[in-house]
């Protein structure tokens, strides 16, 4: 029986398996596992060049993966291609709307790539944009939005197709205090009330939350997972977990002391 068949409660939404990378001689990707399970929000947490864009690329197919194994829902996405990415929405580091486009029009543009019907785009639309917060702005073109709008319209275009498993890769980077909460707000709320995956790739801390499930890579390898309250106690002493600026300074203490501890070994 394949793993897609076994029913969705025990198929993770992401099965990334011992996936490695490399550009040249630099491997930007070393043995790399990871999991999110279905319905969860998960952060990938890592330092510019770390490999979390290379993960992505494999993720999304961008990248053939020659070494390991990547399952969505079960699909294995070098042998069943169309059904794993059928599964996947993606919202990418750079932005990729048309500018000189409306909002209807970037959204309808990406639900006809999927083979949707007109009538459902349009219905998926409405429904998305109240989701994102953004339904006055439909004919609005995305050259008038802010940086935080036109990310969220990315949200709402990478949903277009109801996928199950959502990655964004650094979605919030530029962005000012409140247009990034908006953001973490919306992709929150989406698994709690729609019971979509996450995989959050970040750098910054305050966006991951004690109870979340965290992975953080460094230097094309994942050297911590856990819950956050999990990987801050093993690698902090109790002091300093009970740092007054509570777990974000907590976390962000935790890595750089892991982090810094693979570069003395490195040396
Ligand atoms: N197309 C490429 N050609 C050669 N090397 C690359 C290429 N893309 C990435 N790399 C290298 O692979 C490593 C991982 O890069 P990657 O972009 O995946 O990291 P990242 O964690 O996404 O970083 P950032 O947060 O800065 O985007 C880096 O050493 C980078 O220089």
């Amino acid at each position: 029986m394949s793993d897609a068949a076994q029913g969705p409660a025990r198929v993770p939404a992401l099965a990334i398996e011992a996936v490695s990378h490399a550009f040249g001689a630099r491997r930007a990707l070393d043995g790399v596992s990871l999991t999110v399970p279905a319905g969860c929000f998960v952060a990938l947490l890592g330092p510019n060049g770390a490999g979390k864009t290379t993960l992505f690329s494999l993720a999304t197919r961008l990248y053939a993966t020659r070494e390991g194994r990547v399952r969505i829902f079960g699909h294995d996405l070098s042998r069943a291609p169309s059904a794993a990415l059928a599964e996947l929405g993606v919202v990418f580091q750079s932005r990729t709307l048309d500018l000189d486009l409306s909002v209807r029009q970037n959204l309808a543009y990406h639900g006809a790539l999927h083979g949707m019907a007109g009538r459902e785009v349009k219905a998926r639309i409405a429904e998305l944009l109240a989701l994102v917060g953004l339904a006055d702005r439909i004919d609005d073109k995305v050259r008038t939005l802010s940086g935080g709008q036109s990310r969220r319209v990315e949200i709402a275009r990478a949903l277009i197709h109801r996928p199950r498993l959502l990655l964004l890769d650094e979605a919030t980077v530029g962005l000012d205090l409140p247009s990034r909460s908006a953001i973490v707000e919306i992709v929150r709320r989406l698994v709690a009330e729609e019971g979509l995956a996450v995989l959050w790739a970040t750098h910054i801390f305050d966006e991951v939350r004690a109870d979340d499930l965290i992975y953080v890579l460094d230097k094309g390898r994942i050297i911590a997972h856990g819950t956050a309250r999990e990987v801050t106690g093993a690698h902090l002493r109790p002091a300093e977990e009970r740092a007054p600026d509570g777990p974000t300074a907590a976390l962000e203490a935790a890595f750089r002391a892991m982090t810094a501890a693979r570069a003395e070994d490195a040396a």
